[in-house]
């Protein structure tokens, strides 16, 4: 393992509590809501914040650890960081920019400079070496911002939101230039990030935090697969029902009654595909086992399909044609019915 860390951090009230075990050449992202502690967890890495508990290991090194009274101060931590809005020095050249951490750290301006040029070559921008950063775009700004957190050969690289600061339109080939250069880089890659296309496109392993702790951990097809909160069931966009099973009943946390199809009793969670849902104006008389009386509470339309919140005994998103939505003629307060069959609720242990 090339980083292993126990975090223990409170700020301004805020608790940080989590453990992190993360391998040479593998690329960690972590994802969770506004305030879950992301931000803080990078700046604890990377000593920006000290620990109150626990501690930080990269490449067997200790770095933090309150216990035995070490600290050792962000300049000499290998460890490159991208901030979320890069934070490039706007009166220095690109190049100065990059050449700054290992001026920082007492290489001599000659080699210092001769050093950025070639790390700015490498993330394609040789010939950008003399631009500020008011004149670089925001894709070239990233990648000075990358360049920079590499010059000192690092072994632990964090990214901060590093798509965050683009416009949607440069998103998607920054994205793509960014997995590209990632992968040339050997040692541990923790990307931070609210956004799942981000997660998904750069990660091989995803961690959840939400409220200051992970939630869950898992490759991208593991987690989208079995989410097991709310959080999660909202990014992948299925309905997530957590409960005790009884003999084919799953029973919630608020007494309602869903009938699915298992072969054990306990904790579980369901999952109901948003598609899987049928809407009707009136409790409608359908094989179905489980109908649900609710109001409609959201109308959302992506191309022909129309996503549609009812919040009743369950909250339930479906997703209906918008043809079937004209039929039905359903607006936000209107009452509806929710059926869904046993037979299309997956169900797993929680
Ligand atoms: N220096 C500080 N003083 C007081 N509170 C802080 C400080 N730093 C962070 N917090 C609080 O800690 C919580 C976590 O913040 P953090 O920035 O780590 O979250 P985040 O997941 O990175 O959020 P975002 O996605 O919005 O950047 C927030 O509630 C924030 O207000």
């Amino acid at each position: 393992m090339s980083l292993s860390a126990e975090i223990g951090v409170t700020v301004g009230g805020f608790e940080l509590d989590l453990d992190l075990e993360v391998a040479d050449g593998e690329l960690l992202a972590v994802l969770g809501p506004n305030g879950s502690g992301k931000t803080t967890l990078l700046r604890a890495l990377a000593g920006l914040v000290p620990l109150d508990e626990g501690h930080i290991v990269v490449d067997g090194v200790l770095l933090d650890d309150p216990g035995a009274g070490v600290f050792v101060p962000p300049e000499q931590r290998p460890i490159g960081v991208v901030f979320q809005q890069y934070l490039l020095f706007e009166h220095l050249s690109a190049r100065d920019n990059v050449a700054f951490g290992l001026r920082a750290r007492g290489v001599k301006k000659g080699p210092a400079r001769a050093e950025a040029a070639r790390r700015l070559a490498s993330v394609g921008l040789a010939d950008r070496g003399d631009a500020r950063p008011a004149e670089l775009s925001g894709g070239q700004a990233q990648r000075v911002a990358l360049a920079r957190a590499l010059a000192n050969d690092p072994r632990l690289l964090l990214l901060d939101e590093p798509l965050a600061a683009l416009d949607v339109a440069t998103r998607r080939q920054v994205r793509r230039d960014l997995r590209h250069q990632l992968g040339g880089f050997g040692g541990v890659r923790i990307v931070v990030t609210h956004d799942p296309v981000d997660a998904y496109a750069l990660a091989d392993r995803v961690a959840i935090v939400d409220g200051g702790s992970i939630v869950q951990s898992g490759t991208v097809a593991e987690i989208t697969a079995h989410p097991r909160s709310r959080y999660v069931a909202e990014l992948v966009g299925t309905n997530l029902i957590e409960g005790r099973l009884d003999r084919s009943v799953l029973v919630t946390l608020d007494g309602v009654e869903v009938a699915v199809v298992a072969d054990f009793d306990g904790p579980a969670f369901a999952i109901v595909r948003p598609q899987s849902i049928t809407l009707a104006r009136v409790a409608a008389d359908t094989s179905a086992r489980n109908t649900f009386d609710g109001v409609v509470d959201d109308v959302d339309r992506i191309g022909d399909r129309v996503r549609v919140g009812i919040a009743g005994p369950l909250h339930l998103t479906a997703e209906i044609t918008v043809g079937a939505l004209d039929s039905l003629g359903l607006r936000p307060g209107d009452a509806v019915s929710a059926s869904l069959k046993a037979t299309d609720i997956e169900i797993y242990p929680a």
